[in-house]
Order: C-alpha cells, then sequence, then structure tokens
C-alpha cells in the first residue's frame, strides 16, 4: 500500500537541510537493511540546494558511500563537462566530496559520449545500464531506494513534459527532443520507470511552482501535468517550503 505525504517547510534553505537530512537516514536504513543503497538524482536549484547541504552535514559519514549507487532521473543532452548537465552540477555540488566507487556512479550519457549526438541511443544505453544492474530474476531495473524530483513550474518532473510524446512513453528511458525548456534535447526516465522506484520525493520551493503544485496534488491529469502521475511503490513524500505549498490544502500536510 503506497502512503504519500506532503511535509512543508518555512523556507528553501530550511527545505534543502531537511531533506538532506532526510536522505541520509534513508541511505543509512537502505544500507542496513539490503546492504547497500541506490539514489536517483535530479537537476535544478533546489535539487542543488539539498546536494550541497548533504556534504555539509556531518552524519554524511554515517553512509558507506562506497555501496551507493547514483543513477540520475534526467539529463540534459550536452557534451561531458557542460555546466548545465544536471551530472556537472551533482559532481561539483557533492559527488566529488563523497568516497563513492566510480563504477557505481551511473550518469547518462552526453553528447560527445560513446553514441555521438544520439539521444535516442543514448537512451537505450542508459536503459540497458539499469537493466544490467537489475537484480537476477527482477523487472529490468535496479533496486532503487529513492528517486528525487524537481517540480516545473510547468508540472514537469524529470525530462517528462506537458503534452509532450514522453508523457506516453512505455519505454524505461526516453530521449526528448523539442523539450520547452533549454535545452532542447534531453534524457529522461519515463514515468513507469519512475514509478518503480521504492520511494519518490518531489521537492519544490518557491511561489513559482505553487499552481503546479497545489494542481498535482489535488489530482490533475498526469499528461499536462506530469507530476500528478508519479507514485513510489511504497512512498510518496511532497517535500515542500511554504511559498511552494501555498496552493495545497491545508488538510492534506502532514508537517507545517
Ligand atoms: O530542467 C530541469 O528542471 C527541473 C526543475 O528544476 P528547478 O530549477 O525548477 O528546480 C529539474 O527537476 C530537472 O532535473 C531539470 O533537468
Amino acid at each position: 500500500m503506497t502512503e504519500t505525504s506532503v511535509v512543508v517547510h518555512a523556507d528553501p534553505d530550511v527545505l534543502a537541510q531537511a531533506v538532506a537530512a532526510r536522505l541520509i537516514v534513508k541511505l543509512i536504513d537502505a544500507q542496513a537493511e539490503r546492504g547497500e543503497a541506490a539514489v536517483v538524482l535530479t537537476g535544478g536549484r533546489v535539487a542543488a540546494a539539498v546536494q550541497r547541504a548533504v556534504r555539509t552535514l556531518p552524519a554524511r559519514d554515517a553512509i558507506d558511500w562506497s555501496r551507493v549507487d547514483v543513477w540520475w532521473g534526467d539529463e540534459r543532452f550536452l557534451p561531458s563537462g557542460h555546466p548545465d548537465r544536471n551530472e556537472t552540477q551533482a559532481r561539483e555540488a557533492l559527488l566529488d566530496a563523497l568516497p563513492l566507487d566510480p563504477a557505481r556512479i551511473h550518469p547518462m550519457p552526453a553528447s560527445d559520449g560513446p553514441d555521438g549526438d544520439d539521444p535516442e541511443a543514448a537512451a537505450a544505453r542508459y536503459a540497458a545500464a539499469l537493466a544490467a544492474a537489475a537484480r537476477p530474476g527482477t523487472a529490468a531495473l535496479p533496486h532503487l531506494d529513492v528517486l528525487m524530483l524537481g517540480v516545473g513550474e510547468d508540472g514537469h518532473i524529470a525530462s517528462v513534459f506537458p503534452e509532450h510524446p514522453v508523457t506516453y512513453e512505455t519505454r524505461p528511458v526516453s530521449a526528448v527532443r523539442g523539450s520547452p525548456k533549454p535545452p532542447p534535447t534531453r534524457i529522461t526516465l519515463t514515468i513507469p520507470t519512475i514509478n518503480a522506484a521504492e520511494e519518490i520525493w518531489l521537492v519544490a520551493a518557491g511561489a513559482d511552482k505553487s499552481r503546479a503544485v497545489g494542481m498535482a496534488i489535488a489530482g490533475a491529469g498526469p499528461v499536462q501535468l506530469p507530476a500528478a502521475g508519479v507514485t513510489g511503490v511504497e512512498r510518496t513524500l511532497w517535500l515542500l517550503d511554504r511559498a511552494a505549498a501555498a496552493d495545497v490544502k491545508r488538510s492534506v500536510r502532514s508537517l507545517r
């Protein structure tokens, strides 16, 4: 039975600190239970703030980072090291400061990677990497303890944009052409893959997110508002600051 909760924090800084603390505990618990942990990162401003907060929290040392797999929910299809790549952001904000096993860091391919400037081939390559990490006898995905998502002003999550054909995609990973948000070419996990994660955390801050967040929690259509279409296998958690939560009914908020 999946559980959905909405947790509201005072401001973006408190939100980032609280999500970082929550993520550290989640990874500690996953390692205690399974011996390893897997997190799916997202890009964007709140994600970067959370990543920086994890770096500064001493409790991060309670995690055996050599047994953490790091995946991405989406990527801007740009050359390796480009400052707008979600991978570059995460490496600078957090990953470069951690004793991770390089073999367990799984960035989405870059546009100057093994498939060149071919996002469909790059998406297929990432799907193959996910399948290769799946445990024998399970679906073509590894166990994903927590998958983090930002929420766009238009209600997009990862690189699944409203009314875009990718909202209907059933393959595990998709190229995205014609993204309404730059850059136009991206790679994304699709909704069915996102929904295979044990927990999904949607993290949003700022008044410009309030309309999309309010409509998604109220149950909008997932094609019109992709944030409305995600549900973790065990848990879906909305982690918001007060401004982003302005249009969320008080009756559905679990904490303030
Ligand atoms: O382009 C993207 O945007 C979303 C949201 O970013 P934000 O800065 O508004 O928080 C992000 O979740 C996604 O990973 C990224 O590619």
